[in-house]
């Protein structure tokens, strides 16, 4: 049986080329007349969709508990175990190992292995380290869909990424600092989190001070978001606890609104929050008021500090091009820079990296270094990947403990 890779530079899983290969009317011969199914995140969005249109819960066996409320990971470990009891004929992967821990990767490729006995497997990639070992081809698209089917060995892989970053300058200053803050940003003292009498995380112990660089790690399911959600969202389990944002026990004193003035984040769905016209040079300065766009005429210093931005980024012929027509990279680094823009005591980036190809995970990788080591914001940064050339200063990682996952600092190797 052949199983191939598509290394996916912007293949829909949405397009036409993918939905007529679904239906056994693609354009690979011997799929032709099957039928397949997509693991992506397109899928998972439809299937969530489905259980909150018409309360059909088909990934969890229990049906007091919603997908929605599974962790990133777990909701991909489900969807998967679903489609391969499907038996479908041939089984189409859209990364499959994105928001996977690393166990859970090494699991699912063995997994994998026995599936691809019976059926065949498509893998669109965007990491080479991700590609399965049973692949034995590769498609190429060529213009207007056609495609080409070649070894894989003939795809010209095992290049390493390109490893010079285009970004030159140093990042700008902000216009306006903040107040005096705490020297100890975010302090944690024996928080613990349970649902429905589960816990979830216990004990966690953590300080968060000027200007650190953190890596946030844990398997899956082990509490990350829930403890990003108590730092930058309205999480109420973080209310009670001896948790101090900026000074603040939190829940008290400042709103989430005020929190999250002080604190710039990004994580790659919010990406699609921005469907407007603005152009990239609006999208940065729209950092400053913290608005999804662009409501007021910038002020000259706003223009010439995200010119000044654009320039770091080395899109400054892209300053005035929609923001929406922009690569994926592109679309990224902006919302960095954006975030970034006002110099926040914390800038806060969950799973920056997911779905991006290994150039432009090493550009994403670069521009991180830059901000943390020109700036005195603090970074937490929060990934199951460990990138290339990119070196927080700490860990923070969850563990399993005999009831739910607790936290330890790791110091850099
Ligand atoms: N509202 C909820 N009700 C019940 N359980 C929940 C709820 N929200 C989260 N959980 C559970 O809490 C645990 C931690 O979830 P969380 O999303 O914080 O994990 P994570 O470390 O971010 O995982 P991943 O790496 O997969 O994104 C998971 O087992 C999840 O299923």
């Amino acid at each position: 049986m052949k199983h191939l890779a598509i290394k996916n530079t912007g293949l829909s899983a949405k397009g036409e080329w993918m939905q007529q290969l679904l239906k056994g009317n693609g354009e690979i011969p011997y799929l032709r007349s099957k039928k397949g199914l997509l693991f992506s995140t397109v899928t998972l969005e439809k299937i969530i969709d489905e259980e909150i249109r018409h309360d059909n819960f088909l990934l969890t066996k229990d049906k007091s508990r919603s997908i929605r409320t599974y962790s990133s990971g777990e909701q991909r470990k489900a969807l998967l175990r679903y489609q391969i009891a499907q038996k479908p004929d041939f089984l189409v992967l859209d990364n499959p190992f994105d928001c996977l821990d690393l166990a859970s990767v090494r699991q699912l490729k063995n997994e994998l292995s026995q599936v691809a006995r019976q059926t065949t497997i498509v893998q669109l990639f965007k990491r080479q380290d991700d590609i399965l070992p049973f692949i034995s081809h590769a498609l190429v698209m060529r213009q207007g869909g056609l495609t080409k089917c070649i070894p894989l060995a003939d795809l010209g892989l095992n290049r390493s990424p390109n490893q010079q970053s285009n970004l030159n300058f140093d990042i700008p200053e902000s216009i306006k600092p903040f107040n005096v803050l705490p020297q100890v940003l975010i302090k944690m003292n024996r928080v613990c989190v349970s649902y429905d009498n589960k816990i979830i995380v216990r004990d966690i112990c953590w300080e968060i001070k000027q200007g650190e660089f953190w890596h946030l790690k844990g398997p899956n399911g082990s509490g990350k978001t829930t403890l990003l959600s108590m730092i930058y969202g309205d999480n109420p389990k973080a209310y009670g606890q001896d948790l101090f944002i900026f000074g603040h026990k939190k829940g008290t004193g400042e709103s989430v609104w005020q929190l999250k003035e002080m604190i710039g984040y990004f994580t790659p769905s919010i990406t699609d929050n921005f469907k407007g016209s603005h152009s990239a040079k609006q999208m940065i300065i729209s950092g400053l008021t913290d608005s999804i766009g662009l409501y007021q005429k910038p002020s000259d210093r706003q223009n010439k500090l995200a010119l000044d931005w654009l320039k770091v980024l080395a899109m400054e012929e892209e300053a005035h091009q929609r923001f929406v027509d922009l690569s994926q990279i592109k679309q990224r680094l902006v919302l960095i820079a954006r975030a970034m823009i006002k110099h926040p005591p914390l800038l806060i980036l969950d799973e920056p990296s997911t779905g991006l190809d290994d150039d432009s995970a090493l550009l994403m990788v670069s521009l991180i270094q830059q901000i943390a080591q020109q700036s005195d914001t603090a970074i937490l940064y929060v990934s199951h990947r460990t990138e290339q050339g990119l070196h927080p200063q700490y860990t923070f990682e969850l563990i399993k403990c005999e009831a739910g996952f607790t936290g330890k600092v790791r110091n850099p190797k």
